[in-house]
């Protein structure tokens, strides 16, 4: 196992032995640390122990595998192994290096202990993903240090415990003085550092919270905006709007004396709110922005505190919405970490809304070898699980018995996934019913491809006769409402037709870009038409038609649009850029499967064609395949250094259901997922494979048992058998 800065300079850790991964039903994941009494009473599972001793992880080890089937079955294999009983594969879904600072800061302004075993282990991850070279932190783990990342970790780290001279405090304070000090550090940023009274509110840009007041007509509406700025817009107008902050306390004086360049009481922080520093910076500020900026500060000063009132609180009954829908877990970290700290304010530490917000803290802190995180949201499990059973299907697995066990519990974890109820009154969401999130049902938001992918599961093993037996377990009328809702979230306006966005429709015109305020992000304001959510759900629609007969008029058409908006979406050398994938090549995947399911091939069809031809063209010298994350960021394929798995998996997948005919090239794709192959029938993690909003790295540990399963059982169907 590999020994982590962290140890090599000597921090403490937590003894491995101790932790225990707690699942439930619904795929609610938290971490347990018990006491050494109790470790006989309560084992760790086997996946517990893959989770936290990776490479050391003891399993039995198959045969070695001789065809493709082989391989992706001793794969399949490993995967069974760390399945946990309700059906899920947790898994540290980790990257970005802006969600610690949520949970910390929202533990420390309400006065909630953070055990120190967590403490423990948060200051060992930050530790060990400090940048090898100069010690700083970027948006996210393979970034180039930036003021945010810095500023952010390095508070997180102090309010941990680590001491100011802690050498690794001293490099990243070195770092962090060079890219121009907290005063730089962008919007989110200081927001985060008002709350904590190191910094002042009337040096960040105004949100006001007369927003949510609006009327829903006017298209600026913020309810139009993408579900995530919403979310977090919400509490933050609260906030920012109130200056709330808390008491200073001797250790935020000192972080008041170490994180800018200049002395605290020198600094005339209303001339700061447009700082940024150049290298953080995504998506500069555009002229409107800034004039409203200008104007809301002037009326920010005259604004009568009863209209505040009125207009925090119309934005605290939203919050509480919020809160309703996801059972306090909230959309992602980010809010979740606001929404505490505005609950708290509202009604008290001894408050119901605020109690559970605490509680369900846990659910998004996640622990690994390099240490423990917060995570992107809490978990995969929906998503992970639909595309597990369908891969099972695919390669031919699931007609083998001892995988009815795997099979089965993803299965019935997916049914019990499924949203049975609506949203509550005036949330300004759709109607959610029959449909399915990404992580779990208790987290509550629809998402298109997540639901259009775990309804083609779920019909998968419907359609098997082995699985005839599980027929009942399915709410026909309930499935029946997902395809209506998945069909409602089609967008149909000009220039997007016939795509599908992520959790709703586009509901505003992507203009409302211009006041973009994170800096840091791109393409944050409004859902957009995205060609992977468009090929999920072209891939669901086009199997429920084959197999149900419902609404087939109305599916056809939504195929028939999705279908033309994936082929214009297509670039003129061929590609589909990703947006939630690294990139061009997982983007080419999707497509060309969505392209097959309506009967395009590569013999008959010139969009396939090219597409293929694109990806071919990548193929490295060793037969694999490797595209950096920086084609996310310049929107041009970049190359990256070694061959990758995952994303050679992907070509092949995309290349053989597209009937590409040259074999040799898709053999020496499959060759190199041989021999990469562990012993144990496992994958070593080579680099990230997702991203977000064009910037942000995030892991997905289980695609590299999944995407191989799949590609090497197509590869066995076409040619082996
Ligand atoms: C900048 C902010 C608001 C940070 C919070 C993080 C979220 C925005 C990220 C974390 C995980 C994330 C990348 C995700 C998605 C959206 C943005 C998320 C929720 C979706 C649901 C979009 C649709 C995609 O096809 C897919 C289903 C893969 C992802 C899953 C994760």
């Amino acid at each position: 196992m590999s020994v982590y800065y962290s140890e090599k300079i000597g921090l403490p850790k937590t003894d491995p032995q101790r932790w225990r991964l707690r699942v439930n039903e619904l795929g609610r994941q938290y971490w347990d640390y018990i006491e050494e009494e109790d470790l006989e009473n309560d084992p760790q599972t086997p996946y517990v122990q893959y989770l936290l001793k990776g490479d050391e992880f003891e399993c039995p080890v198959p045969e070695k595998p001789h065809t493709a089937f082989e391989s992706a079955r001793n794969c399949a294999d490993f995967l069974a192994l760390i399945q946990d009983e309700s059906g899920v594969f947790p898994c540290q879904y980790k990257g970005p290096m802006f969600m610690n600072i949520g949970y910390v800061v929202a533990c420390y302004f309400t006065n909630t202990p953070i055990p120190d075993h967590v403490k423990t282990e948060m200051i060992r991850y930050i530790v060990n993903t400090a940048h090898p070279v100069d010690g700083g932190w970027g948006l996210h783990e393979w970034d180039k240090s930036t003021c945010f990342g810095t500023c952010m970790n390095y508070v997180v780290l102090r309010l941990l415990g680590l001491s100011k001279d802690n050498p690794v405090c001293t490099k990243a304070r070195k770092v962090l003085h060079a890219l121009g000090g907290a005063l730089a550090t962008p919007y989110w940023g200081k927001a985060w550092l008002s709350l904590l009274n190191v910094y002042k509110w009337e040096g960040v840009n105004p949100a006001p919270p007369e927003m949510w007041n609006l009327p829903y007509s006017l298209k600026i509406h913020p309810c139009r905006w993408w579900v995530h700025t919403r979310a977090i817009a919400l509490p933050l107008s609260y906030v920012s709007s109130y200056k709330s902050q808390m008491p200073l306390t001797p250790l935020l004086k000192e972080l008041r004396n170490e994180i800018f360049v200049q002395d605290f009481d020198t600094i005339d922080f209303s001339k700061h709110r447009n700082n940024v520093c150049g290298i953080d910076l995504y998506y500069p500020h555009t002229s409107l922005l800034d004039f409203a900026n200008n104007f809301l500060v002037g009326y920010d000063k005259i604004r009568p505190t009863w209209l505040l009132k009125e207009s925090n609180d119309a934005a605290y009954e939203l919050i509480k919405k919020e809160l309703a829908n996801t059972e306090h877990l909230c959309i992602a970290p980010v809010n979740a970490a606001f929404n505490t700290i505005v609950a708290y304010l509202e009604e008290g530490p001894k408050s119901y809304n605020f109690k559970r917000l605490q509680d369900r803290f846990k659910d998004v802190i996640f622990h690994g070898p390099q240490g423990m995180t917060t995570m992107g949201t809490n978990g995969t499990q929906v998503w992970d699980t639909s595309f597990c059973l369908q891969y099972f299907f695919m390669a031919g697995l699931a007609d083998l018995d001892e995988y009815e066990e795997l099979i089965v519990r993803c299965f019935k974890f997916l049914i019990r996934s499924q949203f049975t109820t609506d949203t509550v009154d005036g949330s300004y969401r759709d109607k959610r019913l029959g449909c399915f999130p990404f992580s779990t049902k208790e987290q509550g938001y629809t998402v298109s491809d997540c639901t259009a992918e775990a309804i083609k599961a779920i019909l998968m093993v419907r359609n098997h006769s082995k699985f005839a037996y599980l027929g009942d377990y399915i709410d026909e009328d309930l499935l029946k409402k997902g395809i209506d809702v998945l069909l409602s979230l089609q967008n149909v306006g000009s220039y997007h037709f016939g795509s599908f966005s992520t959790y709703e429709s586009i509901r505003a015109n992507p203009a409302l870009e211009k006041i973009n305020p994170a800096e840091v992000f791109g393409n944050i304001m409004v859902e957009y038409p995205y060609v992977e959510c468009t090929d999920s759900s072209v891939l669901g629609l086009t199997y429920f038609r084959e197999h149900w007969d419902y609404r087939r008029d109305d599916i056809d058409i939504a195929i028939e649009r999705g279908v033309k908006f994936i082929c214009e979406a297509q670039q003129e050398d061929g590609s589909w850029y990703g947006c939630w994938g690294v990139c061009f090549t997982y983007a080419g995947m999707f497509a060309l499967e969505a392209l097959a399911s309506v009967g395009q091939y590569y013999e008959t069809n010139e969009i396939v064609r090219k597409g293929c031809d694109f990806l071919v063209s990548k193929q490295m010298a060793d037969g694999g395949w490797s595209e950096s994350i920086k084609s996310c960021e310049t929107h041009t394929y970049v190359r990256g250094k070694k061959s990758m798995v995952v994303q050679t998996s992907w070509v092949l997948i995309g290349l053989i259901l597209a009937k590409y005919p040259d074999k040799e090239v898709i053999d020496r794709g499959v060759q190199l997922i041989m021999n990469r192959q562990k012993a144990r029938g496992d994958f070593d993690f080579e680099a990230v494979e997702g991203i977000f909003n064009h910037s942000c790295g995030i892991e997905y540990p289980n695609y590299k048992f999944l995407f191989p399963i799949k590609a090497l059982g197509l590869y066995s169907k076409e040619y082996e058998q």
